[in-house]
């Protein structure tokens, strides 16, 4: 049978990027998107804003929503110091096996933990099972409509302390109205608009930037 787009996203990194080297399957992933076949990674062009985030946050600890082939866990992980964590919760058990072979390749399995199973309900249990205290930095780019029952479920959990980053791809395109709409004029958060473009495309997207104010 035809194979998935996962499977040949992950068929052109072994075959174009060398193993251990992290930024080469970035460029791998990258190229097969833009000029063989589209897929939904945060891309390049944002990329560079998500990297700039992570640099800038410097987190401990990182929770990301929507794992799907691993791109964007390449990109924060290949950031972190080597005693950092980074949690990536991934729903679809097809696109987990094709993420933990993508982040395998880029040689950064050692700091991540890719947990199979919803952020609706893996989220309560990250305290006791995983031993977080609080997230530094939570990159969602999951299902749009989880974006605001999950930051408000990590609120209720206790995992954002003062200062906590919260960064959400896709605002605009598909966007994610009633998240934007809360971090923006809820006074627990202050909120900056990275304005960009949908990856690979000139749709304009952005990445919303929420600091937790305790
Ligand atoms: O739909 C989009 N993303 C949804 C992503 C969803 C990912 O997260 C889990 S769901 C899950 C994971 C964890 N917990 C609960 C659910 C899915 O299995 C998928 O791996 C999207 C769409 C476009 N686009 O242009 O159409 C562009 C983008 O950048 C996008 O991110
Ligand atoms: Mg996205």
């Amino acid at each position: 049978t035809r194979s998935t787009r996962p499977q040949r996203l992950l068929a052109a990194v072994q075959k174009n990027a060398t193993r251990g080297d992290p930024r080469s399957v970035v460029k791998a992933i990258d190229e097969f998107c833009r000029y063989t076949e589209w897929a939904m990674n945060v891309g390049d062009e944002k990329g560079c804003i998500l990297d700039s985030v992570v640099s800038e946050v410097n987190p401990a600890t990182v929770l990301e929503l929507g794992t799907y082939c691993g791109y964007s866990t390449v990109r924060i992980a290949t950031l972190l110091p080597p005693d950092a964590k980074l949690i990536t919760l991934e729903f679809n058990p097809d696109f987990a096996v094709i993420a933990r072979q993508v982040i395998a390749w880029a040689g950064q399995e050692e700091k991540v933990h890719l947990v199979e199973g919803s952020s609706g309900d893996l989220i309560p249990k990250m305290k006791e099972q995983f031993g977080v205290k609080s997230f530094d930095l939570v990159f969602l780019d999951h299902w749009k409509d989880r974006y605001l029952p999950d930051a408000k479920l990590m609120e209720e959990c206790g995992l954002l302390g003062k200062g906590s980053v919260l960064l959400a791809d896709n605002v605009i395109c598909p966007g994610s109205p009633d998240y934007l709409d809360y971090v923006r004029n809820s006074p627990k958060y202050r909120s900056q608009y990275f304005k960009s473009h949908l990856e690979y495309t000139k749709v304009e997207d952005g990445l919303e930037k929420s600091v937790f104010l305790g």
